[in-house]
C-alpha cells in the first residue's frame, strides 16, 4: 500500500494537507528543513534527505511548497524528489471543481473554491490555488502557480514555472511567457515575453524575474 509524504511545513504545506485530509487521506509525515507544527496526524519525519531512506514504491510525495513570485523553489524540491524516483501524488479538494474534460498532469494541486473549466490542460506540478478560476482551454505549463484568486480566460497559455499572482486577470488567448511573474492584481490585455515581471492594469513590465529592473 502506498502512503503520501509531505514536502514542506510551512503554510502551503498546512493549506494541502487541509485538503487532504477533506479528502479523508492520512499522511504519514512531513519532512522540512526545521520542525513546525502540522498536528498529531502528520509527525515531523526528518529533513528531505530522510526521503533517500524511503521506498519509492510505497510513498508517494506531496509538494508542501508554495510560491510569492519565483516558482524556482517549488519546482526544485519537485524535480529532486522525481530524480530520486519518486512519483507525486496529484490533490484536489473536495470543494473545487474540475470539469470531467479537463485534463491533470502529475502532482498537480486544486486547492478549495477552484475552478477548472473543459478542456482545460494542467501539466505537472501545478498548484491552482484557492478560490483561482481556470477557464476552458486554457493550457497551463508545468511548475506553474495560479494564486488565490486569479482568473484566466479562456484560450489563455500561462508558460512553464510562471507565478500569476493573487487576483490577477488574464484575458482571453493571451500567452503568458515561461518563468513570468503576474504582480497581484494586474490585468494581462497583451502577451508576456518570458521572464517578465508585470503589475498593474493593464499589466506592464516593470523587470524582469531575478533581475529587477527591465
Ligand atoms: C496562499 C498565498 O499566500 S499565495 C501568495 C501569492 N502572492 C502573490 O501572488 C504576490 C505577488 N507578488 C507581487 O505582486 C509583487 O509585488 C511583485 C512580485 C509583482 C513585485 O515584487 P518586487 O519585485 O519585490 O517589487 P517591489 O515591491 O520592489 O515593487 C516595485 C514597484 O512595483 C510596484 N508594485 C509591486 N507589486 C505591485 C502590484 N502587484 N501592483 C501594482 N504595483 C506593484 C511597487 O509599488 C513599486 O513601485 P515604485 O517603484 O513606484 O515604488
Amino acid at each position: 500500500m502506498t502512503e503520501l509524504i509531505l514536502l514542506g511545513g510551512g503554510g502551503h504545506a498546512r493549506s494541502v494537507l487541509a485538503a487532504l485530509r477533506a479528502q479523508g487521506q492520512s499522511v504519514r509525515g512531513y519532512l522540512a528543513p526545521d520542525r513546525g507544527d502540522l498536528g498529531a496526524d502528520c509527525p515531523y519525519l526528518g529533513d528531505d534527505d530522510v526521503l533517500a531512506t524511503m521506498d519509492a514504491a510505497e510513498v508517494l510525495f506531496v509538494n508542501g511548497l508554495g510560491s510569492a513570485a519565483s516558482t524556482a523553489a517549488r519546482r526544485a524540491l519537485y524535480e529532486r524528489a522525481v530524480v530520486r524516483g519518486f512519483r507525486a501524488a496529484g490533490v484536489v479538494h473536495p470543494r473545487a471543481f474540475v470539469d470531467p474534460a479537463a485534463r491533470l498532469g502529475a502532482g498537480v494541486q486544486v486547492l478549495a473554491g477552484a475552478f477548472v473549466n473543459a478542456g482545460a490542460v494542467v501539466a505537472e506540478n501545478v498548484l491552482i490555488n484557492s478560490g483561482a478560476i481556470v477557464e476552458h482551454d486554457v493550457t497551463v505549463s508545468a511548475h506553474a502557480h495560479i494564486s488565490p484568486g486569479a482568473v484566466i480566460a479562456g484560450g489563455a497559455h500561462i508558460g512553464e514555472g510562471a507565478h500569476v499572482g493573487l487576483g490577477a486577470r488574464v484575458i482571453q488567448g493571451i500567452i503568458i511567457g515561461s518563468g513570468s511573474v503576474i504582480g497581484a492584481g494586474a490585468v494581462v490585455i497583451d502577451d508576456i515575453p518570458a521572464g517578465s515581471v508585470v503589475v498593474g492594469v493593464p499589466a506592464t513590465a516593470i523587470g524582469v524575474q531575478g533581475k529587477g529592473p527591465a
